[in-house]
């Protein structure tokens, strides 16, 4: 072991060393593959180290030229401005709102994402969710396995989800994916997005406060940016109206969470399906009281195969890197 802790690699591997990977914070991929990926990477994990995180970065700053991320780890500017050698980051996250993009473009640092490899999931937790929501599936669960229904036998009735008229805020892959699912159910979709889109013939509403007033379901599909954040406000929220649903499987801080409490708490709005939360691990205690609410672990990213498939993305990139190659998955970081 070497003074952070780490196993010194044995002579016979000094004649190869793998290329040195920073990492943050342990990203849910190491959980399941970190094996595999150790098998490629020497990784230098800042989270086992005694040293606290400047010392750390100061101590590798020479030796980093790439960082593994993941969708809630913050990668910021004095992060980057520590390491000189840094070339690239990887993040095992399709979003990109944790990283300092801007400092990447500054300091020539590329950036490779999982792109569109979780939309069809992420979709089908927006549609799981909905349905959930719109029928009572989850508290109906909760009414069977609390023993209410041998005791009194009655159980509200949820609403048909053929016939609604669902807004899909941010029509990406994810969002075009959830449209793909309702459809044959019987939707009608509607859609606010940066630009209208000619590839579909759903109406378009450049502004989504008139979005949320023409529908009776919402499902947030959008990036966490300077624009959005917060787009889900108050007036939004209101304009969706007391029937209305809201389902949010892009980020948290899209919706004003307090307000969104405020709302389902006061009937404002009928209920809500969420897999992002403002302050992840942490949902608000009334969000977790509320019967009308489904909650899931923002999970919606990841399955076994999408992980299987995200782990060779990361490898791939990090390869392409280190050999100098075009990455797999670059971000384009506009001027
Ligand atoms: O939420 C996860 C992601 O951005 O991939």
């Amino acid at each position: 072991m070497d003074c952070n802790g780490y196993h010194q690699e044995n002579h016979d591997q000094n004649v190869f060393p793998k290329p040195k990977v920073l990492v943050l914070e342990p990203p849910p991929v190491f959980k399941y593959h970190e094996d595999k990926l150790s098998q490629k990477f020497h990784f230098l994990k800042a989270w086992d180290s005694p040293l606290p995180l400047d010392q750390f970065l100061t101590t590798h700053a020479q030796s980093v030229q790439a960082i593994l991320s993941h969708g809630t780890c913050p990668v910021t500017t004095s992060t980057i401005r520590l390491l000189p050698s840094l070339g690239l980051i990887v993040t095992t996250s399709s979003g990109l709102n944790q990283i300092d993009l801007q400092e990447c473009r500054r300091r020539g640092v590329s950036v490779a994402y999982a792109g569109s490899l979780f939309s069809a999931d992420v979709a089908d937790i927006a549609v799981g969710l909905l349905i959930d929501a719109l029928r009572k599936i989850s508290a109906g669960n909760r009414y069977v396995t609390q023993g209410l229904w041998a005791n009194n036998g009655d159980f509200s009735l949820g609403s048909k989800l053929g016939g609604t008229k669902v807004g899909i805020v941010g029509l990406g892959s994810i969002g075009l994916e959830v449209g793909k699912r309702l459809e044959p159910f019987g939707c009608n979709i509607l859609y606010s997005s940066r630009n209208r889109k000619s590839s579909v013939s759903y109406p378009y509403y450049s502004n989504v406060c008139e979005l949320a007033a023409n529908c009776e379901i919402l499902i947030i599909c959008c990036e966490l940016n300077d624009h959005t954040r917060h787009l889900i406000n108050k007036e939004v929220l209101l304009a969706l109206g007391k029937k209305g649903l809201i389902i949010n499987v892009g980020r948290g801080a899209i919706i004003d969470e307090q307000e969104m409490v405020r709302c389902l708490m006061q009937g404002e709005i009928a209920g809500a399906g969420l897999d992002v939360f403002e302050n992840e691990p942490h949902v608000p205690s009334e969000l977790i009281a509320l019967d009308n609410v489904v909650l899931s672990p923002h999970r919606a990213v990841h399955t076994e195969e999408t992980l299987m498939a995200l782990v060779e993305l990361v490898i791939g990139n990090l390869e392409a890197f280190f050999s100098n190659k075009p990455l797999l998955s670059p971000v384009i970081l506009d001027e």
